[in-house]
């Protein structure tokens, strides 16, 4: 089976001429930029598309999606259904050439996995029990959502990223759209592979063209809660490279083959998503070409650029929509301009991932500043933008917060939104949490007590119950404001506190950790390494979470701190003053309100006021403190309040037309 091939030798290039925006953007470059903004030109170039053919009969193929019908609208005058289809038939080489009808009422076998007619959506319908069920309900759209990402929880996970789209894709689910998540299959030969025991390899290879050539990958998959999860393998990638992402964290001085690395991962992990969707027969259907596409971060962003110059001029992919997620701005993917050759885009489509160094920036008399930047291709075509909070949304177009694309950002103003994370409230919940020492809620609090003392006894502090226990879990880095931290701890330590801090990240901050605990041991330790347990664990025991985060697109772990009863104080900005609403003890009749202290300006001095005034709080005014705590308890943090708002950003996207055409 192969993908679209682009070749080399150029000879035709047509815009067309029917769509003002493609005409605008289907050839250009930027020539300059003056404070990171471009100037678009035209340029005259041309190419010649190779289609090879990838699926073919069984309105399974490109063009003829048996799904084509995935932009679904559900209400009681839905038209009969069809009956799910068993599988595939393939040829001697493996291509699809036709599917087996079964009877619409039984179960559905596919690869081993069993999608239960209820659960799989035929044409996004649900079935007539739900119809019924539902007679009165509104009419409801539901969409074939691509989802692509470079990790998703439980599966891999190295932060927020991986929480999230371990999450969104189940919330969305479950409110009857049909969800596919596709990310890298990363086995590194530890216990942590069996994450992916249960998924199945689809034993079907998929050629894509990047780097070169033929690359050759397949998927693994497995069907849980809903989701159809994708996870990619190619036999090149694992011969020639170290495939843990946890031991990419840790690799320091080999960056340079890192970073080569990481592009050939994540241009194979785009084109692979680009072709999901049109050549596998998940349950029976494959997605089809109306689909959606989620393309988080940077990874990803190599999706809607593809689907502009590789897919729609050839008539493919018309229907869908690309939205860009932006978790955090400040990875973009930028590599020498050199590698884009490898991206298997269309030479005419260099502008679209041109990245030009202001001066300033440069290393050399010599270096041009010449690059390619990924997470800027996907600005310039998706047809909307994401972020993790409203407040992010509008940072990211300041000067402060744009990372050199707070132009190319402003100018997509009119389509760039801001939903807050959700959080798996399985997962966190001090009610049945499995890593923690005992359970409480907002009702019954004294588990947290014990929570506190059982921390302080595993990392081996003094056990004192009312000395306030200060917490830290996060990627050791510059955005976390670790710095702020590391010149405030001689202070922070001349107070009566205890203070535990998790992470990893920047070895020179590990090291300023340990130290610090050799200083301080009846005060302060620090947990070098990634451990979800003991996250859980500070969580659960501390009374305060500490967050002085530079800049923070959302923000989880004060969202985990809030429903454990554990009381941020954290710097006022992005997602964390969205969701952290300061304490003022003197509303309400004097019984208070918000949910912890937010401090601004980004200073040692601001912050330190913050904290103090959360440990005499917490040491003086103990039913003030129980409010703040039970207040943060009792919000609401499902997923499912985000997931209505996607779905609005959804239907957006389809009401115009494709942003790039
Ligand atoms: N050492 C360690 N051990 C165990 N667990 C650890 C850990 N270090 C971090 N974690 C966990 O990783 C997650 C980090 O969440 P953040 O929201 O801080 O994400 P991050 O900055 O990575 O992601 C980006 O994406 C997310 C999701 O959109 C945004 O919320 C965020 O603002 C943005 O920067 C949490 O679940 C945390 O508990």
């Amino acid at each position: 089976m192969e993908s679209l091939q682009l070749t080399t030798k150029v000879s035709s290039c047509i815009p067309s001429s029917r769509n003002p925006v493609q005409a605008k953007f289907s050839n250009f470059t930027v020539v300059g930029q003056v404070g990171y903004a471009p100037f678009w030109r035209g340029r005259s170039g041309s190419r010649c598309l190779r289609i090879r053919a990838s699926v073919s009969g069984g309105g399974g193929g490109r063009g003829s999606s048996s799904q084509d019908g995935n932009f679904a609208v559900e209400d009681e005058e839905k038209e009969e259904k069809k009956g799910p289809l068993l599988g595939t038939e393939m040829d001697g080489s493996g291509s699809v050439v036709g599917f087996n009808l079964i009877p619409q009422s039984g179960k559905v076998e596919f690869n081993g996995v069993n999608y239960s007619s209820k659960e799989t959506t035929t044409n996004g319908l649900e079935d007539s029990e739900d119809i019924g069920r539902e007679k009165n309900a509104k009419t409801r759209v539901t969409h074939n959502i691509v989802l692509v990402t470079s990790e998703a929880a439980p599966y891999s996970k190295t932060g927020g990223l991986g929480d999230v789209c371990g999450s969104l894709p189940i919330a969305l689910a479950a409110r009857g759209h049909r969800v596919m998540v596709v990310s890298p299959r990363y086995i590194n030969g530890t216990p942590a592979d069996k994450k992916f025991a249960n998924a199945v390899d689809l034993d079907c290879l998929i050629k894509v063209y990047c780097f070169g050539g033929v690359q050759e990958v397949g998927f693994f998959h497995e069907y849980r809660d809903g989701v159809d999860w994708l996870f990619l393998f190619s036999f090149r990638y694992l011969l020639t490279t170290p495939h843990t992402i946890d031991l990419e964290i840790h690799m320091g001085i080999y960056m340079v083959l890192l970073v080569i690395i990481r592009h050939f991962r994540f241009t194979l992990l785009c084109h692979a998503a680009c072709e999901a969707p049109l050549v596998l027969p998940l349950g029976g259907f494959t997605y089809g070409e109306k689909c959606l596409f989620l393309v988080n971060d940077w990874h990803a962003s190599l999706v809607p650029v593809l689907l502009a110059a590789k897919y729609r001029p050839y008539g493919v992919y018309k229907d869908a929509r690309s939205i860009l997620v932006i978790h955090n701005l400040s990875h973009q993917g930028v590599e020498p301009a050199t590698t884009y050759m490898n991206l298997g885009l269309p030479p005419e489509w260099y502008g679209a991932v041109e990245w030009v160094f202001p001066t300033w920036a440069r290393k050399h008399a010599l270096d041009t500043g010449q690059a390619v930047n990924l997470l800027k291709g996907a600005v310039v075509t998706a047809d909307r933008l994401l972020t993790v909070s409203q407040g992010y949304s509008w940072e990211i177009t300041t000067a402060e917060g744009g990372y050199g694309l707070n132009g190319l950002l402003s100018s997509r103003r009119s389509v760039l939104n801001g939903i807050t994370n959700g959080i798996d409230v399985a997962e966190w919940d001090p009610s049945s949490d499995e890593h923690i020492a005992c359970h409480y809620s907002a009702e019954n609090l004294n588990g947290k007590a014990q929570c506190k003392i059982a921390l302080q006894k595993e990392v081996g502090l003094p056990v004192r119950p009312d000395c306030p226990l200060i917490g830290f879990v996060g990627r050791l880095d510059y955005q976390k404001g670790i710095d702020l931290i590391r010149s405030a701890i001689p202070e922070i330590m001349e107070d009566e506190v205890q203070f535990v801090m998790l992470g990893s990240g920047d070895l020179e901050f590990e090291d300023w950790m340990r130290a610090t605990e050799s200083a301080y041991k009846d005060k302060f330790r620090g947990w070098v390494g990634f451990n979800v347990p003991i996250s859980h664990k500070i969580t659960a025991g501390c009374d305060i979470l500490l967050m002085p985060s530079r800049f923070e697109p959302c923000g989880l772990n004060q969202l985990y701190a809030m429903r454990y009863g554990t009381v941020p104080v954290v710097h006022d900005t992005g997602g964390l003053r969205d969701t952290v609403e300061n304490f003022n003890p003197f509303v309400q009749e004097g019984h208070g309100e918000g949910t912890g202290w937010t401090f601004s300006p980004l200073t040692k001095e601001s912050m330190l006021v913050a904290l103090r005034n959360a440990t005499r709080t917490y040491r003086d005014h103990k039913s003030s403190w129980e409010g703040l705590m039970k207040r943060g308890m009792q919000r609401d943090y499902t997923w499912e309040n985000a997931a209505i708002q996607y779905e609005q950003v959804f239907e957006w996207a389809f009401l115009d037309p494709p942003y790039v055409s």
